[in-house]
């Protein structure tokens, strides 16, 4: 059984709007409430070698990033931590708060708890006059993403140019605002991989995703077969993922690139083959290292 797997039992329960964005989304007076939980653990998603400052950085990153995917401000952070050593927690805050303020947030409570493994929960609020959602992309409507793919996955991989791209995601907040301002239809941030957030947009819409593998921007200075699959399958970029009409394309201030179009056909396709929805995902019943689908 996978997350996504997992995830989508829950529908029956919840109903779809529970799990089909990035956060959630409450209607408060005249604008949105957007919401978002993320929990990181040492041995899945902080890479030997990281520091406590680093740590908590990543941990306020990955829920800023899901605010920014709603083209959402982010007002205000908890950070909730099991920690295996008391003395962790001056690092970690000190690195959540330098995160939540450079992307206009604060960092307001949170809780704190002794773990056999370093567990940090964050918890995100952000507010928008109209959110952007997962759904909404329409035929015709360009693909994009900002910056640029795999870099990530290249650090994991040995290409160490590329560690601080690892350790210190970076939220999109500001080109969440001005791409939510200039029409996009869709969006959501890239935490997973490519693929697998267009598998994931395909859920729910309409409509398909044909992406054009030499569009994609990859990191330099990896051979071009291995950035190519970094690009597509890698994760922890924490770059957006966009649909919008060609004539609202460019957005000026974001710096993105075009790499396919949304399309009348439910699938998803990478040079017209089915693209698989490989990426990073939590798994049970298998070790990481037996699953072809971990990361
Ligand atoms: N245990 C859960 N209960 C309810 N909703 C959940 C649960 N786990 C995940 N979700 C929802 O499923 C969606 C997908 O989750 P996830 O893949 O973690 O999104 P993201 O990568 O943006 O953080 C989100 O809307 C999230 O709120
Ligand atoms: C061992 C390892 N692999 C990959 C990454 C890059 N990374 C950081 S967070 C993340 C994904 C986000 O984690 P998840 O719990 O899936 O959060 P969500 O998708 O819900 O935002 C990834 C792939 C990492 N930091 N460490
Ligand atoms: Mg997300
Ligand atoms: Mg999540
Ligand atoms: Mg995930």
């Amino acid at each position: 059984m996978d997350e996504r797997g997992l995830i989508r039992s829950l529908v029956p329960l919840l109903g779809s709007a529970a799990t089909a964005d990035d956060c959630a989304a409450v209607r408060h007076g005249g604008e949105w409430l957007l919401l978002s939980t993320d929990m990181l653990h040492e041995t899945t998603d902080f890479p030997i070698g990281m520091t406590d400052v680093e740590i908590g950085w990543m941990a306020a990153a990955v829920t800023l990033s899901d605010i920014a995917a709603m083209g959402a401000r982010p007002l205000t952070l908890l950070l909730a931590t099991g920690l295996d050593r008391p003395e962790r927690l001056a690092g970690i805050t000190e690195g959540a708060l330098a995160c939540c303020r450079a992307h206009g947030a604060d960092l307001a409570g949170g809780d704190t708890d002794a773990h056999t493994e370093l567990t940090i929960v964050s918890t995100g609020l952000g507010t928008a006059a109209s959110p952007v959602r997962r759904s909404g992309a329409r035929p015709g409507d360009l693909i994009c993403v900002t910056g640029y793919l795999g870099g990530a996955q290249a650090a994991l991989s040995g290409h160490d140019q590329y560690w601080r791209r690892l350790i210190e995601p970076v939220p999109r907040v500001a080109e969440g605002l001005a791409l939510n301002a200039a029409g996009v239809t869709a969006m959501m941030d890239i935490s997973d991989g490519l693929a697998l957030s267009l598998h994931d947009m395909l859920a729910v819409n309409e409509c398909g995703f044909a992406v054009d593998s030499a569009r994609l921007p990859r990191p330099g200075g990896v051979p071009e077969d291995e950035g190519r699959e970094f690009a597509l399958y890698g994760g922890g970029d924490f770059e957006l993922l966009f649909t919008i009409p060609a004539e609202h394309f460019p957005v000026v201030g974001v710096d993105a690139t075009v790499i396919g179009a949304v399309v009348a056909e439910r699938s998803v396709t990478v040079d017209g083959a089915p693209l698989p929805g490989r990426g990073y995902m939590h798994c049970w019943g298998s070790s990481p290292d037996q699953n072809p689908d971990f990361r």
